[in-house]
């Protein structure tokens, strides 16, 4: 049997166009990220999708990004919304806040360049003393989860795929077998995961 889900990754956000490493700081959608929320909205109203169920993670440029896409597709409100720390964006500890010339004069070029291309090498943690640690840490809406001991403080792609696959796996799956037309709107390392998982089976 074949099953078919929309995924999408969030609009352009302030950071990106400043080409920070965003993570789980909770940057907003740029006014172009709103547009591109809207035009695929457009798109999927276009081509009739219709949606029982969406998913996204608890920082607002994929919160936002859904909610511009259900206004279109979903007016009448009967898709249901869940929000999740496991589909977050990839943590990227202390880079956080850091763009392309403040990380190689911090880190040097070679260490860019590692972890750039390393599937399992996460960036250095971020430090209590961190200009965002407290914003992210104290963040009351992690309040049900992550959990003292799993909340990240730098994540490699592999330690990212970890914890979004028992999301995927425990509550999505079942829900597509259970015939659910379902949404996704997450962030570009968060997708990866999934999609590496299902190119792998
Ligand atoms: C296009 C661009 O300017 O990317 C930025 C943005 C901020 C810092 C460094 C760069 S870069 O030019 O070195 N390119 C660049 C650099 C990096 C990455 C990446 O995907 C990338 O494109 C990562 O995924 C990545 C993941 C985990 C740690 C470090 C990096 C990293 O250092």
């Amino acid at each position: 049997k074949t099953y078919k889900i929309v995924m999408i990754r969030h609009g352009e956000s302030d950071w990106n166009k400043k080409n920070l490493f965003c993570g789980w700081y909770d940057a907003s959608l740029s006014s172009k990220g709103v547009e591109e929320a809207i035009s695929a909205g457009k798109t999927l109203k276009q081509r009739c999708y219709e949606f029982d169920v969406a998913h996204t993670s608890v920082l607002k440029r994929a919160e936002d990004t859904l909610c511009n896409i259900l206004n279109l597709v979903d007016p009448k409100n009967s898709c249901t919304v869940h929000k999740n720390w496991r589909l977050n964006e990839r943590h990227y500890g202390s880079l956080t806040g850091l763009n392309k010339s403040e990380t190689a004069k911090k880190y040097g070029e070679d260490k860019v360049k590692l972890w750039r291309r390393s599937f399992d090498i996460p960036p250095p943690p971020m430090e209590v003393d961190h200009p965002y640690y407290c914003h992210i840490k104290n963040d009351p809406r992690y309040v049900d989860g992550p959990s003292e001991c799993e909340f990240p403080t730098h994540e490699s792609l592999k330690m990212t795929i970890q914890r979004t696959l028992p999301y995927w796996d425990n509550v999505i799956v079942p829900q597509i077998k259970n015939g659910c037309r379902i949404i996704i709107a997450a962030h570009g390392n968060s997708l990866r995961g999934i999609i590496k998982h299902l190119d792998s089976e």
